[in-house]
Protein backbone atom coordinates (compact mmCIF):
# COMPACT_ATOMS: atom_id res chain seq x y z
CA UNK A 1 0.00 0.00 0.00
CA UNK A 2 1.26 3.25 -0.80
CA UNK A 3 2.54 5.68 2.35
CA UNK A 4 -0.15 8.11 3.49
CA UNK A 5 1.11 12.08 3.85
CA UNK A 6 1.98 11.47 7.33
CA UNK A 7 3.62 8.35 7.29
CA UNK A 8 5.89 9.79 4.72
CA UNK A 9 6.34 12.93 7.06
CA UNK A 10 7.59 10.54 9.13
CA UNK A 11 9.79 8.79 7.24
CA UNK A 12 11.54 11.00 5.67
CA UNK A 13 11.85 13.37 9.24
CA UNK A 14 13.64 10.77 10.47
CA UNK A 15 16.49 10.67 8.17
CA UNK A 16 17.88 14.76 8.72
CA UNK A 17 18.65 16.58 11.33
CA UNK A 18 15.87 19.04 12.52
CA UNK A 19 17.57 21.83 10.90
CA UNK A 20 16.89 20.36 7.54
CA UNK A 21 13.37 19.07 8.01
CA UNK A 22 12.35 22.78 9.12
CA UNK A 23 13.93 23.55 5.41
CA UNK A 24 11.95 20.74 4.11
CA UNK A 25 8.49 22.07 5.69
CA UNK A 26 9.22 25.33 4.37
CA UNK A 27 9.93 24.01 0.82
CA UNK A 28 6.58 21.95 1.27
CA UNK A 29 4.39 24.96 2.41
CA UNK A 30 5.60 27.08 -0.45
CA UNK A 31 5.64 24.90 -3.09
CA UNK A 32 2.06 24.96 -2.27
CA UNK A 33 1.68 28.32 -2.50
CA UNK A 34 3.60 28.44 -5.68
CA UNK A 35 1.33 25.53 -7.24
CA UNK A 36 -1.94 27.29 -6.37
CA UNK A 37 -0.21 30.59 -7.84
CA UNK A 38 0.68 28.96 -11.32
CA UNK A 39 -1.96 26.24 -11.87
CA UNK A 40 0.19 23.25 -10.70
CA UNK A 41 -1.36 20.56 -8.36
CA UNK A 42 -0.58 21.04 -4.79
CA UNK A 43 -0.65 17.47 -3.45
CA UNK A 44 1.41 16.46 -5.99
CA UNK A 45 3.86 19.63 -5.06
CA UNK A 46 3.89 18.80 -1.52
CA UNK A 47 4.71 15.00 -1.96
CA UNK A 48 7.67 16.19 -4.00
CA UNK A 49 8.63 18.95 -1.42
CA UNK A 50 8.99 16.31 1.40
CA UNK A 51 10.60 13.97 -0.48
CA UNK A 52 13.17 16.04 -2.47
CA UNK A 53 15.85 15.96 0.52
CA UNK A 54 15.82 12.79 1.66
CA UNK A 55 18.92 11.75 0.88
CA UNK A 56 20.85 14.49 1.55
CA UNK A 57 22.35 13.40 4.83
CA UNK A 58 22.99 9.76 3.03
CA UNK A 59 26.23 8.79 3.62
CA UNK A 60 28.43 9.37 0.28
CA UNK A 61 29.23 5.75 -0.31
CA UNK A 62 25.87 4.96 0.15
CA UNK A 63 24.80 7.35 -2.56
CA UNK A 64 27.39 6.64 -4.89
CA UNK A 65 26.80 3.09 -4.90
CA UNK A 66 23.30 3.52 -5.24
CA UNK A 67 23.72 5.14 -8.20
CA UNK A 68 26.50 2.81 -9.85
CA UNK A 69 24.36 -0.16 -9.33
CA UNK A 70 20.84 1.07 -10.21
CA UNK A 71 22.44 2.81 -13.76
CA UNK A 72 21.52 6.12 -12.76
CA UNK A 73 23.05 8.80 -14.14
CA UNK A 74 27.19 8.09 -14.44
CA UNK A 75 28.37 11.27 -15.53
CA UNK A 76 26.63 13.18 -12.06
CA UNK A 77 29.42 11.26 -10.50
CA UNK A 78 31.96 13.84 -11.99
CA UNK A 79 29.88 16.47 -10.89
CA UNK A 80 29.69 17.91 -6.70
CA UNK A 81 28.41 15.24 -4.59
CA UNK A 82 25.66 17.89 -3.43
CA UNK A 83 23.99 17.38 -6.80
CA UNK A 84 24.08 13.51 -5.70
CA UNK A 85 21.45 13.38 -3.31
CA UNK A 86 18.60 14.82 -5.75
CA UNK A 87 18.98 11.78 -8.25
CA UNK A 88 19.50 9.44 -5.59
CA UNK A 89 16.32 11.31 -3.55
CA UNK A 90 14.06 10.50 -7.07
CA UNK A 91 15.45 6.61 -6.97
CA UNK A 92 14.18 6.18 -3.65
CA UNK A 93 11.13 7.86 -3.86
CA UNK A 94 10.22 5.70 -5.99
CA UNK A 95 11.89 2.33 -4.90
CA UNK A 96 11.22 2.75 -0.98
CA UNK A 97 8.30 5.31 -0.46
CA UNK A 98 6.60 3.87 -3.70
CA UNK A 99 6.00 6.92 -5.65
CA UNK A 100 4.68 6.08 -8.78
CA UNK A 101 4.08 9.59 -10.34
CA UNK A 102 6.59 10.28 -12.73
CA UNK A 103 5.63 14.10 -12.54
CA UNK A 104 6.60 14.10 -8.84
CA UNK A 105 9.90 11.39 -9.50
CA UNK A 106 11.26 14.46 -11.92
CA UNK A 107 10.58 17.32 -9.73
CA UNK A 108 12.71 15.61 -6.83
CA UNK A 109 15.44 14.69 -9.41
CA UNK A 110 15.75 18.23 -10.91
CA UNK A 111 14.99 20.29 -7.84
CA UNK A 112 18.44 21.24 -7.42
CA UNK A 113 20.07 21.09 -10.96
CA UNK A 114 17.08 22.12 -12.42
CA UNK A 115 16.71 20.94 -16.33
CA UNK A 116 16.23 21.86 -20.00
CA UNK A 117 12.63 21.77 -20.80
CA UNK A 118 11.44 21.93 -17.00
CA UNK A 119 7.77 21.06 -16.46
CA UNK A 120 5.42 23.24 -14.74
CA UNK A 121 6.28 20.88 -11.34
CA UNK A 122 10.02 21.15 -11.49
CA UNK A 123 9.54 24.71 -11.82
CA UNK A 124 7.49 25.21 -8.72
CA UNK A 125 9.60 22.42 -6.61
CA UNK A 126 13.15 23.68 -7.29
CA UNK A 127 11.99 27.70 -6.85
CA UNK A 128 10.63 26.47 -3.86
CA UNK A 129 13.83 25.43 -2.75
CA UNK A 130 15.69 28.53 -3.13
CA UNK A 131 12.84 31.02 -1.59
CA UNK A 132 11.61 28.93 1.26
CA UNK A 133 10.92 31.13 4.50
CA UNK A 134 14.13 30.03 6.28
CA UNK A 135 16.61 30.89 3.71
CA UNK A 136 18.57 33.97 3.99
CA UNK A 137 21.58 34.03 1.70
CA UNK A 138 22.30 37.41 0.27
CA UNK A 139 19.93 38.16 -2.73
CA UNK A 140 17.34 35.67 -1.54
CA UNK A 141 14.96 38.57 -2.14
CA UNK A 142 15.24 39.65 -4.84
CA UNK A 143 14.56 35.78 -6.40
CA UNK A 144 11.10 35.72 -4.03
CA UNK A 145 10.51 39.37 -5.43
CA UNK A 146 11.19 38.12 -8.88
CA UNK A 147 8.50 34.70 -7.93
CA UNK A 148 5.80 36.74 -8.12
CA UNK A 149 6.51 37.94 -11.67
CA UNK A 150 6.29 34.42 -13.00
CA UNK A 151 8.15 30.95 -12.44
CA UNK A 152 10.74 31.61 -15.23
CA UNK A 153 11.98 34.81 -13.80
CA UNK A 154 12.46 33.67 -10.23
CA UNK A 155 14.45 30.76 -11.47
CA UNK A 156 17.13 32.70 -13.81
CA UNK A 157 17.43 34.74 -10.94
CA UNK A 158 18.12 31.38 -8.51
CA UNK A 159 20.22 29.83 -11.43
CA UNK A 160 22.29 33.03 -11.82
CA UNK A 161 23.19 33.06 -8.06
CA UNK A 162 23.79 29.79 -7.92
CA UNK A 163 26.25 30.00 -11.32
CA UNK A 164 27.96 33.13 -10.06
CA UNK A 165 28.54 31.71 -6.91
CA UNK A 166 30.46 28.52 -8.29
CA UNK A 167 32.00 31.17 -10.80
CA UNK A 168 33.26 33.16 -8.15
CA UNK A 169 34.75 30.38 -6.44
CA UNK A 170 36.16 28.62 -9.09
CA UNK A 171 33.78 25.53 -9.16
CA UNK A 172 32.71 23.53 -11.35
CA UNK A 173 29.10 23.78 -13.04
CA UNK A 174 27.08 21.26 -13.90
CA UNK A 175 26.11 22.07 -17.26
CA UNK A 176 22.62 20.94 -16.75
CA UNK A 177 22.00 24.30 -14.46
CA UNK A 178 23.27 25.94 -17.68
CA UNK A 179 21.26 24.55 -20.03
CA UNK A 180 18.15 25.22 -17.70
CA UNK A 181 19.02 28.66 -17.24
CA UNK A 182 19.46 29.36 -21.10
CA UNK A 183 15.98 27.53 -21.54
CA UNK A 184 13.88 29.60 -19.54
CA UNK A 185 15.48 33.24 -21.11
CA UNK A 186 14.71 31.62 -23.91
CA UNK A 187 11.12 31.26 -23.18
CA UNK A 188 10.98 34.58 -21.63
CA UNK A 189 12.47 36.14 -24.57
CA UNK A 190 9.52 34.14 -26.78
CA UNK A 191 7.05 36.16 -24.76
CA UNK A 192 8.41 39.53 -25.69
N1 LIG B 1 24.90 23.55 -11.32
C1 LIG B 1 25.62 23.25 -10.26
N2 LIG B 1 26.90 22.88 -10.41
C2 LIG B 1 27.66 22.57 -9.35
N3 LIG B 1 27.23 22.60 -8.09
C3 LIG B 1 25.97 22.96 -7.87
C4 LIG B 1 25.09 23.31 -8.92
N4 LIG B 1 23.88 23.61 -8.40
C5 LIG B 1 24.00 23.46 -7.07
N5 LIG B 1 25.24 23.08 -6.74
C6 LIG B 1 25.79 22.83 -5.41
O1 LIG B 1 24.86 22.09 -4.66
C7 LIG B 1 24.69 22.72 -3.40
C8 LIG B 1 23.35 22.37 -2.85
O2 LIG B 1 22.33 22.97 -3.61
P1 LIG B 1 20.99 23.37 -2.94
O3 LIG B 1 20.11 23.97 -3.96
O4 LIG B 1 21.27 24.19 -1.73
O5 LIG B 1 20.37 21.96 -2.55
P2 LIG B 1 19.46 21.63 -1.33
O6 LIG B 1 18.17 22.32 -1.51
O7 LIG B 1 19.29 20.19 -1.41
O8 LIG B 1 20.13 22.15 -0.10
C9 LIG B 1 24.94 24.18 -3.66
O9 LIG B 1 25.35 24.86 -2.52
C10 LIG B 1 26.03 24.14 -4.70
O10 LIG B 1 27.30 24.08 -4.08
Amino acid sequence: MAYSREALIEAVSAQMPDKRWQHTLGVMETSIKLAEMYGADPQRAETAAILHDVAKYWPVERMKDIIVQNGLSAELLQYDKQLWHAEVGAFVAEHEYEITDPGILGAIRYHTSGREGMSLLEKVVCLADYIEPGRDFPGVDEIRKKSMMSLEEGLIAGFDSTISLLLQKRRVVFPLTVLARNDLVRILEEKI
